[in-house]
C-alpha cells in the first residue's frame, strides 16, 4: 500500500479529461485524468507530476535558463525534483524541456541520481508544455514505462521549495472540490482555461510563502540563502578525546550552541547516524596535536555517504594550541597540508576548513579565543563559501 497520507478520499468523477486547480499563490496546480486508477473505493489517487520546464527565463536576464541556473552549484530544477521526489505517492515526474536541453537535463537526472523522471519536448508556451506532458501521461504508448494516473500536479520547474502538506492538498481538493466563484475572479490564466475549456470551477488552496517563483536574478540569491539556512540547521561536534565538561572540545560546543539560536548542536558519537539524519556540518575537534588523523577518518566517511551530492557539506578541523609554549612556526609544516586535503575533497563536493584556536593557560584569554572560534564556525557554516577551503583561520 503506498503511503498515501490519511484523509485521502474517494473515486474521482469519470467523464471529465482535464480538472484544473491551483494553489493559492499560484504555485501548483492538479488535474484529473479521466478513468485512470479510479475505482470504486481505491483511497489512493495514482498520482503524477508534470514540470513545466522549457522557458527562456528572459526576466532573469542570463543566457542560462532560469531553471539550469546553479544555486551551490547545482542546477535550480534539480532542487525541485529532489522536492517532488521525495513525496512517496507522487509515482512519476516527466519534465517538459526544449530539445535543445534534453542532454543537459539528462546529465543532472544522472549527475544527481533523480529517479523516477520521464522527459518530453516542451512547447512554445508554458501551457503547451504542460499539455506535452499530460499527453505522455494520458497516452496508452506501448513500452511505455509511465502509468496513467488518476491525478497530475502541475508545478513550475523554477518552484524549488513546495512541500508534501501542498501537494497533498491540492491533490485532496482535485479529487473533492467543486465550485468557487473567488478562485475564478482571484486566480490566474489556468483557472480560465479549466472553466472554458472543461466547464471545470477551480478550488484555491492555500500554499506556503515558500511557493514562490524564482523570476528575477535576486530570486536565485534568495533561493540560496533559504537552502543555506535549511542545511545549516544541525552542526555535529567530533571531539578527539572523551568529552567532559572541563574539555575546551565541550566548551566550544556551549559557545556554539550561544552563537547559533535554534541550531542543534550534537556530539558525534554515532557518525554512521548522525550522517543517515542529513547532518551537513561537523567540527572536528583536536587539543594540542597538529594532525589531520580524525578529520581524515571523518572525511573518508563522509565520502562513503555520498552525503554531499545534493548539498556542500562544510568540515571545520579545529585545533586548539598553545602558540606560547610550542613555537608556532613548528607546527606550521604539518597544518599546511589541510590545503591539499581541501582540494581533493572540494571534488566530492566537501567544503574543508582550518581553524587554529588559542589555548592559553589564561583563563579570561581561552574565553576570548572560544567565543572567537565559535563566531567563525559559525560564519564559515552559514556562508559556505567555497573560496575560503583550505584556509588556516586564527581565534
Ligand atoms: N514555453 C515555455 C515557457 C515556460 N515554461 C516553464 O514555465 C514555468 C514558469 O514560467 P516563467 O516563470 O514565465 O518562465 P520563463 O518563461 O522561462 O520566464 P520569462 O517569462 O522571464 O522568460 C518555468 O518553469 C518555465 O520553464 C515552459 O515549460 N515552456
Ligand atoms: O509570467 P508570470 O511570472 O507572471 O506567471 C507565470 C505563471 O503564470 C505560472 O508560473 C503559473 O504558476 C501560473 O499559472
Amino acid at each position: 500500500m503506498e503511503s498515501w497520507p490519511p484523509g485521502g478520499s474517494g473515486p474521482a468523477e469519470a467523464g471529465r479529461r482535464l480538472r484544473g486547480l491551483h494553489g493559492a499563490d499560484l504555485a501548483a496546480s492538479a488535474s484529473l485524468l479521466s478513468g485512470a486508477g479510479a475505482e470504486a473505493g481505491c483511497s489512493a489517487p495514482a498520482v503524477a507530476a508534470v514540470l513545466p520546464a522549457g522557458g527562456s527565463g528572459e526576466r532573469m536576464g542570463v543566457p542560462t535558463p532560469k531553471q539550469f541556473c546553479p544555486i551551490l552549484e547545482r542546477p535550480l530544477i534539480s532542487y525541485t525534483l529532489q522536492a517532488l521526489e521525495r513525496v512517496s505517492w507522487i509515482k512519476d515526474i516527466v519534465v517538459a524541456v526544449t530539445g535543445e536541453n534534453m542532454e543537459a537535463m539528462k546529465y543532472i537526472i544522472q549527475r544527481y541520481q533523480h529517479k523516477g523522471i520521464s522527459l518530453v519536448e516542451s512547447g512554445v508556451t508554458r501551457h503547451r508544455s504542460i499539455f506535452n506532458g499530460l499527453k505522455a501521461l494520458a497516452e496508452d504508448q506501448p513500452n511505455c514505462r509511465l502509468s496513467k494516473p488518476e491525478v497530475v500536479i502541475i508545478h513550475d520547474a523554477v518552484r524549488p521549495f513546495v512541500e508534501e502538506d501542498v501537494l497533498f492538498k491540492v491533490v485532496t481538493a482535485a479529487k473533492e472540490h467543486g465550485c468557487s466563484d473567488y478562485d475564478l475572479e482571484f486566480g490566474t490564466e489556468c483557472l480560465h482555461l479549466a472553466l472554458k475549456y472543461c466547464h471545470i470551477k477551480a478550488k484555491l488552496i492555500e500554499g506556503s510563502p515558500d511557493l514562490w517563483k524564482v523570476t528575477y536574478k535576486r530570486d536565485l540569491y534568495a533561493a540560496e540563502s533559504i537552502i543555506k539556512e535549511r542545511i545549516s540547521q544541525q552542526i555535529c561536534v567530533v571531539m578527539d578525546t572523551k568529552e567532559d565538561e572541563e574539555h575546551v572540545g565541550h566548551r566550544l560546543k556551549e559557545m556554539l550552541k550561544n552563537e547559533l539560536n535554534h541550531v542543534k548542536v550534537t556530539s558525534g558519537r554515532d557518525l554512521q547516524q548522525i550522517i543517515l539524519e542529513q547532518c551537513y556540518n561537523f567540527v572536528c575537534v583536536n587539543v594540542m596535536t597538529s594532525d589531520f588523523e580524525e578529520t581524515q577518518k571523518l572525511l573518508n566517511m563522509l565520502e562513503e555517504s555520498n552525503l554531499s551530492i545534493l548539498y556542500p557539506v562544510v568540515v571545520i578541523s579545529v585545533q586548539f594550541l598553545d602558540y606560547e609554549s610550542v613555537p608556532f612556526g613548528q607546527k606550521m609544516g604539518n597544518l599546511m597540508q589541510i590545503r591539499e586535503f581541501a582540494k581533493e575533497v572540494k571534488k566530492t563536493n566537501i567544503l574543508l576548513y582550518g581553524l587554529l584556536v588559542y589555548y592559553p593557560q589564561d583563563e579570561q584569554k581561552l574565553q576570548e579565543s572560544l567565543r572567537q572560534g565559535a563566531t567563525i564556525i559559525a560564519a564559515l557554516i552559514k556562508e559556505r563559501n567555497s573560496g575560503l577551503i583550505g584556509q588556516l583561520l586564527v581565534a
